[in-house]
């Protein structure tokens, strides 16, 4: 039996817990879930020794640890030692790092201060003990220490190779204070998320072209042309004058849903418009099927109930669909800057990740 703690957007728990349920069956396993709603994550018990869904097949999880302990300290004056053994009788492995973290809620953050704090103390003890390495090493196994009070903690580890290296499974990113507005860092996460550094510098390179839908005012559009791309601007709104100074952009008032490419063809197609999810879902697939984008980038707004099953059916159709399309690769996922939408890429040629 093995027990997992897993992060997400406080208020998702449910939809977590049903989507690991349906994924840990893909793998002929099965468990249960235990979640406090708007807690900010949840505890999984695998019943099966089926293994369990790795992160990045996981939409709504932040982070995936498998717990190790749950240690309470009668002695608040040194809780320390408490750890050094708890670690000790479990013939603990050389960690290549540890963070102390707590639930991405508001409760959860008064706890903030005291991890911080005790970070540094309880870091130099795992050393001398020679339970973390000299230096911070992300190859190896990370040890992390979940606290909901400072008087107990959950203690996990996370796998280099399925796990977030983010602090709490959230991905910071700094408001560029020249971009038309704060959507731009949904843009900007995704590419950050979906794709690293070496695929990015393929996927997006001077020249390219886009199509932005809902493009205004412009926050992505700005990503795109900070990369590099010339973009088609759609959207009844204004676009900021700073982005058609860069003479990159160029805006049309006109309906999202009927546009076509004015070349024919985009290397991208982003979307932000904010409808019915069924219905971006096969404007998206129209528009990679009849070659007039080779990628996408876009946001499935999702229902107040049974969200993980929704984009699940829209996911399975958007794939069936396209499944003429050989090599394409479909990722999703519900990021931290996108409060009530999983974001979506599809990539006709996945042979790019082969990077
Ligand atoms: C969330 S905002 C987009 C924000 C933009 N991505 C940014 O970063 O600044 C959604 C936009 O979609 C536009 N929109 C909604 N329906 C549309 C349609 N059918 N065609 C074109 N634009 C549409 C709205 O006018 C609105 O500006």
């Amino acid at each position: 039996m093995s027990k997992y703690l897993l992060y997400c957007r406080a208020g998702y728990e449910s939809d977590l817990a049903s989507e690991i349920d349906s994924k840990l069956a893909l793998l002929h396993g099965y468990g249960y879930a235990k979640l406090v709603k708007n807690s900010g994550y949840l505890h999984y018990t695998v019943q099966s020794d089926s293994g369990f869904p790795r992160l990045s097949d996981l939409i709504f999880a932040r982070q995936k640890l498998e717990i190790v302990a749950n240690v309470a300290f009668d002695d608040t004056l040194d809780r320390i030692t408490k750890l050094i053994d708890v670690l000790g009788n479990q013939n603990s492995m050389l960690f290549g790092d540890v963070m102390l973290e707590y639930a991405d809620t508001e409760s959860g953050r008064t706890i903030a201060k005291f991890c911080k704090k005790f970070t540094v103390p309880l870091r130099a003890a795992l050393r001398k003990n020679v339970f973390l390495t000299a230096k911070q090493n992300n190859n190896k196994p990370r040890l992390h220490l979940f606290f909901e009070s400072s008087d107990a903690c959950i203690v996990a580890v996370s796998k280099a190779n399925d796990r977030s290296d983010e602090y709490l499974g959230i991905r910071r990113l700094k408001f560029p204070q020249d971009a038309p507005s704060r959507s731009t860092l949904k843009l900007e996460e995704a590419i950050t998320f979906f794709y690293t550094p070496a695929q990015q510098s393929l996927l997006f390179k001077k020249g390219m072209t886009a199509v932005d839908l809902g493009a205004c005012p412009g926050g992505w559009t700005y990503q795109l042309v900070k990369r590099g791309v010339k973009v088609e601007a759609i959207d009844n709104g204004a676009i900021a004058d700073s982005l058609m100074k860069t003479g990159m952009v160029k805006h049309f008032a006109v309906d999202g849903f009927v546009y076509q490419p004015l070349d024919g063809h985009v290397d991208w197609l982003v979307c932000d418009m904010i409808e019915k999810p069924d219905k971006v879902a096969s404007l998206m697939v129209n528009w990679l099927k009849n070659n007039w984008a080779s990628a996408a980038i876009f946001n499935l707004k999702l229902p107040m109930k049974k969200r993980f099953q929704t984009v699940d059916v829209l996911l399975k159709q958007i794939a069936e669909e396209l499944g003429g399309l050989s090599a394409m690769q479909i990722q999703a996922k519900h990021l931290y800057h996108n409060r009530d939408e999983v974001t979506v890429s599809v990539i006709k040629n996945s042979s790019l990740f082969d990077v």
